[in-house]
Order: C-alpha cells, then sequence, then structure tokens
C-alpha cells in the first residue's frame, strides 16, 4: 500500500473512531484499549459426532453462554489443525457470533432458512438442533462462499440441509410463509472484527455503512414474507452503527406486523441503544467480537405459498449402482428417496420442496456418484457413517503416521480386504479409501495438507 493509500485509510478510520466516540461516550476508552487485546477464539461441538473427549481440555474453557462452545487461546492449542476437525467435530467459530443461534428456539421439527449463511458457522449449529422432520435451507449469494458453506455442511455429516446459492430475495415467490425459523446475519460493514481482520479495516466506510443499510431492509422485508405467522427471525449483524442494527429493527417494527422480543442480557451482554430488547456485544465487556442481535416474531398474516414437494427420482442403472455399492460395501440400507443429477445421487428427505430455477448445491446427503456400471461415494456420506455401518474400516490415532499420510494424499499399505472401507480417526470417521493392492486415498484433494 503506497502512501497516499494509507493517509486515506487512516482519515476514514478517524471517521470510525469519531462515530464510536458518540455511540459509546464514557464507555469508549475502555473500548479502545479492548482493541489492542489479542481476539479470544471460540469452538463448539458438533453434537452429531460426541467429540468433547477429542478437546484439549488443559486449553479451553467452557463458552459462558453456549452449552457446547469452548474458548481457546491459539497460542496453546490448534484445533484447526487437527484431524478431529477434518472429521467434524467441532466448528470453529468466534465466541460473540456463537450466541447468534442460540437467542432463537430452534424445534426439531421446524423450517429454517438461513438467508446469507455462508462459511456456516451459524447453519451447522441450527442444523443439529433439528430432527429428521426438520429442514434446514442454507442460503447463500456468493458462489464462492456457497461452495465452503456446502464443505461445512458436509463435514458436520448433516443431511437434513438443502444448501443454495442465490440472492435470497429470490426466495420471495417460491417459499412465502414457508418457514418457521429465519436466521439473518446480514451482510454488513464489518465494525466489530476490527481487531479479527485487518480485511475489515481495509473495507471500512460510511458509504458501506448506508450501502450495507439499504441491504439490510431488503433481506427484512424478504424475511418477512417468508415466515409463517407467529414464525421468528434471529436479525444479527458483526457491526456497531446504529443504521444497520437498531434502525434496521426499527424500520421491520414501523413497516412490518412484527413484535420485538426481549434477549437475555447477562455476563457482559448489553442492551440496544435505546432498545433493551436487543443484545450488543463490545469487546470491552464480553470475550468476543461486536455483534448485534434481535429476536422479531411476524403477528401478521401474509399470503402463503405452498411449494411442490420435490419427487425423489434415479434412472434404473443409478439405482442398480447404488444398490450394489451399499450391499457390498455397507451395514446400512440404501436410503428411501433419492435424487438423482445428472449421476450425482442426493439421500432427500421427505419434506423437501421444490425450488424450481434456485441453485442447489446440496440437496440433502449427497451420496456420490453413479458411472457407467460403477458408483463412486462421496466424502460427505463417509462422514455420516459408524464403524458398525461398514464392512471394511482402518482405525487409526489421532497422532498416528498413516492419518498424517492419508491426510496428505497418500496411499496406505494393504492388509484388509479388496473393496471400499472407512478411515475413522480413533472411531471418528474420516473418509473411504479403496482396496485392492494397496489402500487406494480417496480423501479430497482440496482438503489435502502437508
Ligand atoms: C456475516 S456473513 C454470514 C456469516 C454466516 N451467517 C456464518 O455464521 O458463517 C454475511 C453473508 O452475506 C452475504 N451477502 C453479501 N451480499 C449480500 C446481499 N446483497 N444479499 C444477501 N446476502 C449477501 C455474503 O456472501 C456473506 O456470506
Amino acid at each position: 500500500m503506497n502512501e497516499s493509500c494509507i493517509m486515506e485509510m487512516v482519515k476514514i478510520m478517524d471517521k470510525f473512531y469519531t462515530r464510536m466516540k458518540d455511540l459509546l461516550q464514557d464507555d469508549y476508552e475502555p473500548f479502545i484499549e479492548a482493541l489492542s487485546e489479542k481476539e479470544v477464539k471460540g469452538l463448539y461441538l458438533n453434537t452429531n459426532k460426541d467429540g468433547y473427549k477429542a478437546l484439549d481440555h488443559k486449553h479451553i474453557k467452557p463458552h459462558p453462554l453456549v452449552t457446547g462452545g469452548y474458548l481457546y487461546d491459539d497460542e496453546a492449542y490448534s484445533p484447526g489443525k487437527s484431524p478431529y476437525f477434518l472429521c467434524g467435530l467441532y466448528y470453529i467459530q468466534e465466541p460473540s457470533a456463537m450466541l447468534v443461534a442460540n437467542m432463537i428456539d430452534i424445534k426439531e421439527d421446524d423450517y429454517v432458512l438461513d438467508m446469507c449463511a455462508a462459511p456456516g458457522g451459524k447453519s451447522c449449529r441450527i442444523a443439529n438442533r433439528l430432527g429428521p422432520d426438520g429442514l434446514l435451507i442454507a442460503n447463500d449469494i456468493s458462489a464462492s462462499r456457497a461452495k465452503i458453506l456446502s464443505e461445512n455442511i458436509e463435514r458436520f455429516g448433516i443431511d437434513n440441509t438443502i444448501v443454495t446459492n442465490t440472492d435470497p430475495l429470490r426466495f420471495v415467490g417460491v417459499l412465502d410463509g414457508f418457514f418457521d425459523k429465519i436466521i439473518l446475519d446480514a451482510p454488513c460493514s464489518g465494525e466489530g472484527m476490527l481487531r479479527k481482520t485487518e480485511e475489515a479495516s481495509k473495507t471500512w466506510s460510511p458509504d458501506k455503512v448506508y450501502e450495507c443499510a439499504v441491504i439490510q431492509k431488503r433481506l427484512i422485508e424478504a424475511a418477512y414474507t417468508l415466515l409463517k405467522p407467529g414464525g421468528q427471525i434471529i436479525y444479527s449483524t458483526c457491526t456497531y452503527s446504529l443504521e444497520e442494527n437498531e434502525e434496521i429493527v426499527r424500520y421491520a417494527l414501523d413497516h412490518f406486523d412484527f413484535s420485538l422480543e426481549t434477549l437475555p442480557h447477562r455476563d457482559g451482554l448489553m442492551p440496544g441503544i435505546d432498545m433493551n430488547e436487543a443484545i450488543r456485544c463490545y469487546p470491552h465487556h464480553f470475550a468476543g467480537e461486536g455483534q448485534f442481535m434481535a429476536l422479531l416474531t411476524k403477528r401478521g398474516e401474509t399470503p402463503i405459498k405452498k411449494p411442490k414437494v420435490l419427487k425423489p427420482k434415479i434412472s434404473p442403472e443409478a439405482l442398480k449402482n447404488v444398490q450394489n455399492f451399499y450391499k457390498e460395501n455397507l451395514n446400512i440400507k440404501v436410503p428411501k428417496l433419492l435424487y438423482e443429477n445428472k449421476g450425482h445421487v442426493y439421500a432427500l428427505k421427505r419434506q423437501f420442496p421444490d425450488l424450481g430455477k434456485i441453485r442447489i448445491l446440496r440437496n440433502g446427503l449427497y451420496l456420490g456418484e453413479s458411472r457407467k456400471n460403477y458408483f463412486i461415494p462421496s466424502y460427505s456420506l463417509a462422514l455420516t457413517l459408524r464403524k458398525e455401518d461398514v464392512k471394511r474400516c482402518y482405525d487409526f490415532p489421532e497422532d498416528s503416521n498413516e492419518v498424517a499420510a492419508y491426510i496428505r494424499g497418500e496411499t496406505l499399505e494393504a492388509i484388509g480386504s479388496k473393496g471400499y472401507g472407512v478411515i475413522f480417526v480413533d472411531g471418528y470417521p474420516l473418509s473411504f479409501y479403496k482396496e485392492s493392492n494397496a489402500v487406494k486415498n480417496l480423501f479430497p484433494k482440496g482438503l489435502r495438507r502437508s
């Protein structure tokens, strides 16, 4: 960056600090001090996987408000580098962001939309709380970010989720009045992330605040249409500006028939500005980054658009390939509702809606690809399996040479029987392999590490 760019950035950031001074007044100095402190890292456990024993308990402490959430210092502990991370035992998410999914009551059979879901920190936590009759549509407008979202959903071994890549406004007219709950973690100016990422300070400007507020109003309006009467929306941002937080909530209350619910204020969670019902997280009051949250209930009735249910469809050839694969390699039944798209086979759930032209990245659990007369199982299927579900497996300890070599993409020595099996790490599934003269590596190329 040249000198004039740096001067320009300093000028812009001065505007940010002036705004914060006006907002926080006597609380401004402690806020500035907290910005120079080290950020606190967090993770939460995947409740589908029982990974408690896999954590390094010497270096973590429980999140004060999130059951199954933990805080750690990344100088002492690097959970993201462990093979357990690749087994989907936990999601790494900063402590304030982790609160958002906790502030909305999710019932097992709820239909939930996460409008701006990537990379998936809130979606994975919500999907964990849904039962077999629940449904999550996890969407992101950005194709590259939606791909990461899909990978994170896959790593968690989640099968009740549809991952889409569209402008969330496009759900209007397709799924009106369909959702019990909506997560609107809106695109924002990111002021709360200034301590965490340098990027946030490079992209912040007063104009960005106003541009984001325009988008946020459109999104909250769409959310109103998409909710069932009595349904709830948790609105959140990782920014401090009034324009993107309380003013958006006020806009929603003034223009639509919403009521504002009171969220709990304890352990350093502060009320909103002239809006006691909402929550603000500041780094000098709560061990995490900046966050805003408000919970709204839809009181009004709006026209409902009932979508068609997505009908299972699979060619006889692909079905035969899937059935043969299960018979030869697994001890579980072929899922009942199968959906094939150009050879890619998914296990659907009964309640999946037909989303028409909306771009779908994953329709439930991706099982794998049917080729001419064989089937290649997916990484996501492996991550849902237990040892008793497979006819062949290897189980290696987390710190073993075999696990390190497998993650690097190497083949292993064959000492088992021929066919497909699963590599487990201390009992947690990591990936399929195919054994013949060697254990052929099927760990996805994009995830390999040296
Ligand atoms: C705060 S991030 C979401 C974080 C996510 N909820 C999580 O917990 O991992 C906001 C998301 O909004 C998306 N976004 C950006 N512009 C948007 C727009 N105009 N409409 C809808 N979403 C947008 C971004 O791609 C980004 O992934």
